[in-house]
C-alpha cells in the first residue's frame, strides 16, 4: 500500500503582507507641532519603560514615524533636524531610496543564509569595494561583521595570531565598543564599564596629543604623546610583546578629538618599527564622513588593518576588517565568523550606500558642511566665552564646552545647550570623557539651507545659556 503522503503543510499561517506604498519621502523642513517630546511619544516612553531594560539609555525620548534625509518625523508629527545621523549611519540620509530598493530587492530573494553555511556574492562585492576603497594599494583581503564592537574584536584576533604577540595598546579618549575586550579598550569608565568588570587583559593605554588639554600646550601636543607612547611600550610591556596599537583618527565618543598634526604618521611608524599592527578604527570616521573617504588619508596614513561599519550599509548593520592580505589570511579557515557575519540583505544596502557616497562625493559634501558650520562656531566662541574648542573635519564637528574663561569642562552647559536643541527640534548629541562635548554628525546629504536653520538653533542656545551663566 502506498503511503499517502500529507499534504504540503502551508509555510505559514500568517497573511502575506502585501507591497505596502513606500511613504513619500518628507520635506526636509524643520516642523514643530507640539513640545518635543509630544503626548503619543510621552505616553508611548511609559510603555518602554514597563517593557524595556533600563540599561537603555536615550538622548532624545521621542518615538520615531519616519525619517527621510536629514528629517526625522516623530509620532507627533513633528518633524526634527537630524544632527547624530544615528550616530554616524545615516550619512546618505535616512531611508536612501537607492538603500531601501536594494534591500527590498534582497530580502524578497534571500535573507539568510549564513556565509560559513553558503556563498552570496553580496558579500565578495563589498569586501571588494573596501579593499578597493580603504587607503593602500597593496594586496588586500576584508572580514565582513555585524556591530563595530566585533569588528574590533577580529581585527585584534588577525593581529594576535599574525604576530604571536597578546598586548593592545590604546589611547586615552579611546571608545571602541561594549563587549569585553572593547570595552576594555574604551577609556571612560561610566557609563560604558563601571561594574562590568574584570576587564580583559593584556590591554594598556598611552595618552592622546589631544591639543586643547595637552599638559605641554597643543604645540608641544604630538612630541609629548608619541615620546609617552614609547616609553610605556619599552619600559613596560616590551615592543615584542604588543600584537597591535589601534587609533581612531578622530576619537568619536571620547570628544571628537583631532590628533595633533604628526601624532599618527608617529604612531603608525613606530608601530612599523616595531612589528606591531597599526589598527586604525574608523567605524565613525569612515565612507567620507571627514570630507576623505577615510580619516587616515588626511596624514597620509596607512593601516594595516581598518575597522569600518557605522555608514558602511547606510542603516543596516554591517561592519568590516580590512587590511593586508598576508595578515588577513594568518587566521585559519573557521577562526572567525558569526551567524550574521557579512548578513546578505546589509550586503546590499552596503552596496547601493557606497555607491551614493562615490556617485555624490559625499566626501565632497562633508567639505563643504565643513565649510559652512565651522565659522559659525568659531564666531560663536569668540562671543560667548563659554566655548573652549571648536574642532572636527568635514561632517564631524564638535564644540568643548567650559567654565567662561577656563579649560575647565562644563558637562552642565552641554547637557542644557543640547537640551535647548531638542526642544526647538534639532538632534544634537554630547559626548566627551567630561561629557562636554557638543557634537555634530549630519547626514552628508543634508541641504545647506536646513544645516543652517539647525545652526541658528544652536547659535541661539548657546548664546542664551551663555547670558544664564554669566547672569548666575
Ligand atoms: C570608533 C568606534 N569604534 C567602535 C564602535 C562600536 O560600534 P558598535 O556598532 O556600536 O559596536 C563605535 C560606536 N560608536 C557609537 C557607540 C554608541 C553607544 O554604544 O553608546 C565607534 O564610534
Amino acid at each position: 500500500m502506498t503511503d499517502t503522503i500529507a499534504p504540503p503543510v502551508a509555510q505559514t499561517s500568517l497573511p502575506v503582507p502585501s507591497a505596502l506604498p513606500a511613504p513619500e519621502p518628507l520635506v526636509q523642513r524643520r516642523l514643530l507641532q507640539t513640545q518635543i517630546p509630544g503626548p503619543r511619544s510621552v505616553e508611548l516612553q511609559r510603555r518602554r519603560e514597563a517593557e524595556v531594560s533600563g540599561g537603555f539609555g536615550v538622548t532624545l525620548p521621542v518615538f520615531v514615524e519616519q525619517a527621510s534625509g536629514a528629517i526625522v518625523l516623530d509620532v507627533d508629527g513633528n518633524q526634527l533636524i537630524d544632527l547624530a545621523s544615528g550616530i554616524a549611519v545615516t550619512s546618505v540620509g535616512a531611508s536612501a531610496p537607492e538603500v531601501v530598493a536594494a534591500v527590498a530587492e534582497q530580502a524578497a530573494r534571500f535573507t539568510h543564509t549564513c556565509f560559513m553555511v553558503t556563498e552570496y556574492d553580496g558579500f565578495v562585492d563589498v569586501a571588494a569595494a573596501l579593499n578597493r576603497l580603504t587607503p593602500g594599494d597593496h594586496e588586500k583581503r576584508t572580514a565582513l561583521f555585524t556591530t563595530g564592537a566585533e569588528a574590533v574584536e577580529n581585527a585584534i584576533k588577525i593581529a594576535r595570531t599574525a604576530t604571536g604577540r597578546e598586548a593592545v595598546v590604546v589611547l586615552d579618549h579611546a571608545y571602541h565598543g561594549r563587549t569585553l575586550l572593547t570595552m576594555t579598550m574604551t577609556a571612560k569608565h561610566v557609563p560604558y564599564k563601571a561594574g562590568f568588570g574584570p576587564y580583559a587583559p593584556e590591554v594598556y593605554r598611552a595618552p592622546m596629543a589631544y591639543p586643547f588639554r595637552a599638559p605641554g600646550g597643543p604645540e608641544r601636543a604630538t612630541e609629548d604623546a608619541l615620546a609617552r607612547l614609547e616609553e610605556i611600550v619599552l619600559t613596560q610591556i616590551g615592543a615584542d610583546r604588543v600584537a597591535a596599537i589601534v587609533a581612531e583618527p578622530i576619537q568619536g565618543e571620547g570628544g571628537f578629538i583631532v590628533p595633533s598634526p604628526g601624532f599618527l604618521p608617529g604612531v603608525a611608524e613606530f608601530a612599523r618599527r616595531h612589528g606591531i599592527v597599526f589598527i586604525a578604527d574608523e567605524i565613525q570616521t569612515g565612507f567620507g564622513r571627514t570630507g576623505r573617504m577615510f580619516a587616515s588619508e588626511h596624514e597620509g596614513i596607512v593601516p594595516d588593518l581598518i575597522t569600518t561599519a557605522k555608514a558602511l550599509a547606510g542603516g543596516m548593520p554591517l561592519s568590516a576588517v580590512t587590511g593586508r592580505a598576508e595578515l588577513m589570511n594568518a587566521v585559519p579557515p573557521g577562526s572567525i565568523g558569526g551567524t550574521y557575519a557579512g548578513n546578505p540583505v546589509a550586503c546590499a544596502a552596503a552596496l547601493a550606500a557606497i555607491e551614493i557616497i562615490e556617485r555624490d562625493d559625499l566626501a565632497g559634501r562633508a567639505r563643504d558642511i565643513e565649510h559652512q558650520v565651522l565659522p559659525r562656531l568659531q564666531a560663536l566662541a569668540a562671543q560667548t566665552g563659554i566655548i573652549g574648542d571648536v574642532r572636527g573635519r568635514g561632517a564631524m564637528l564638535a564644540m568643548e564646552l567650559v567654565k567662561p574663561g577656563t579649560t575647565e569642562p562644563d558637562a552642565a552647559a552641554a547637557k542644557a545647550i543640547a537640551a535647548h536643541c531638542h526642544a526647538e527640534g534639532v538632534i544634537t548629541l554630547v559626548c566627551g570623557t567630561f561629557s562636554n562635548v557638543i557634537r555634530l554628525l549630519p547626514p552628508l546629504v543634508i541641504e545647506p539651507e536646513l544645516l543652517a536653520d539647525a545652526l541658528d538653533v544652536i547659535e541661539q542656545a548657546v548664546r542664551e545659556h551663555a547670558v544664564q551663566s554669566a547672569e548666575a
